[in-house]
């Protein structure tokens, strides 16, 4: 598809490359490309409305296999403001439920869209769908990972606070979350310093921290862990928290609300953080559980904020790779068959 340029192109970021083909994971962002991504958001936040004849006629289709609010309404309404149409699929409006796989899912939204967002369990799904799709795959959310979460965080912390290289921030409860594992690969792309506080069985994958300490090696951060909340946010510019239950987890509940009682996001604990601490939530929060009303609500909360920022992220992550894609369309061998 050609993609005509905004009039005033010119003053506009530019996304340094090299842009991967689908956004999976926020390791698949080289540094300087993830920075670029984040000035790109920053223009489309500055100027909403100034983008909407960058991608006429073009189709973003979510296929969700889960529920969601943020991530469903900030895709949908990035693709408006591109000049894009959007189709949102639930698995049960689809043949998935009755066998087709998903990869032939993929092979065939293919055939009709740009751009394909899934909200799928196992991360392994949209890897492969993202392999037999012949248009770039947005991650909107697996049980690993989270990017375009990643990337409203980042944004939000970059407003607050200007620079994020070197920032010293905190994650405190399920640490093998998608969204402490998308924040940990923000962090390692920003050279932040994190530091995760879990029970000792929710530590986070082994394999995401030994990648995130190989590229802090080049950007400057680091990442600790820890089983005490108090240690992690000491000296914390930020406190990032999430839902002790996942999605898919609702049999774990008791045991996890158990496991979790000391993580908890309150007054006393921020007590133990920096005056100026900020507070994140990826929301949707259980207001008394991982974080109090009053935290949510108070003034040190960028939570609102964060979940504003999910719209001109995800403009700009739709804006690059439907723009990247239509530039590489011209070397591509036709799928098999088509
Ligand atoms: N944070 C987030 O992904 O929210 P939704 O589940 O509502 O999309």
């Amino acid at each position: 598809m050609t993609t005509p340029t905004p009039a005033n192109a010119a003053a506009r970021p530019v996304v340094p490359g090299p842009v991967p083909r689908n956004l999976l994971r926020v390791g698949d962002l080289a540094p300087d490309t993830l920075a670029g991504l984040l000035d790109l958001a920053a223009a489309m936040k500055r100027e909403p409305l100034g983008w909407t004849s960058a991608l006429p006629g073009a189709e973003l289709g979510c296929l969700f296999e889960k529920p969601s609010t943020r991530t469903r309404v900030s895709l949908v309404a990035a693709a408006h403001r591109l000049g894009m149409r959007a189709i949102v699929l639930n698995r049960e409006e689809t043949q998935l439920d009755r066998g087709e796989t998903a990869v032939d899912t993929a092979r065939v939204l293919s055939c009709y869209l740009d751009v394909l967002a899934v909200r799928t369990f196992a991360h392994a799904v949209v890897e492969e769908m993202a392999g037999a799709a012949t248009v770039p795959v947005v991650n909107a959310l697996t049980n690993t990972h989270h990017p375009c979460q990643a990337l409203a965080d980042l944004l939000t912390l970059r407003e607050h606070f200007g620079e994020l290289a070197g920032m010293t921030v905190a994650f405190v409860g399920d640490g093998r979350g998608n969204t402490c594992h998308s924040f940990l690969g923000a962090c390692a792309a920003t050279g932040m310093n994190l530091t995760i506080a879990s029970p000792r069985e929710y530590d986070t994958d082994q394999a995401l921290l030994a990648e995130a300490r190989e590229l802090m090696a080049h950007t400057g951060g680091s990442v600790s862990l820890t089983t005490e909340p108090a240690q992690a946010v000491r000296g914390a510019h930020a406190v990032y928290t999430d839902a002790w239950v996942p999605m898919d987890k609702h049999h774990e509940q008791t045991e996890r609300v158990a496991r979790f009682a000391g993580f908890r996001v309150d007054d006393d604990l921020l007590a133990q953080a920096r005056q100026d601490t900020v507070v994140l939530h990826c929301l949707p929060a259980v207001r008394g559980l991982e974080i109090t009303s009053e935290v949510l609500d108070g003034n040190r909360s960028l939570v609102w904020r964060q979940a504003a920022n999910r719209l001109p992220t995800a403009q700009a992550v739709l804006h690059t790779l439907v723009t990247t894609a239509g530039e590489r369309a011209g070397d591509q061998e036709p799928h098999p068959g088509l």
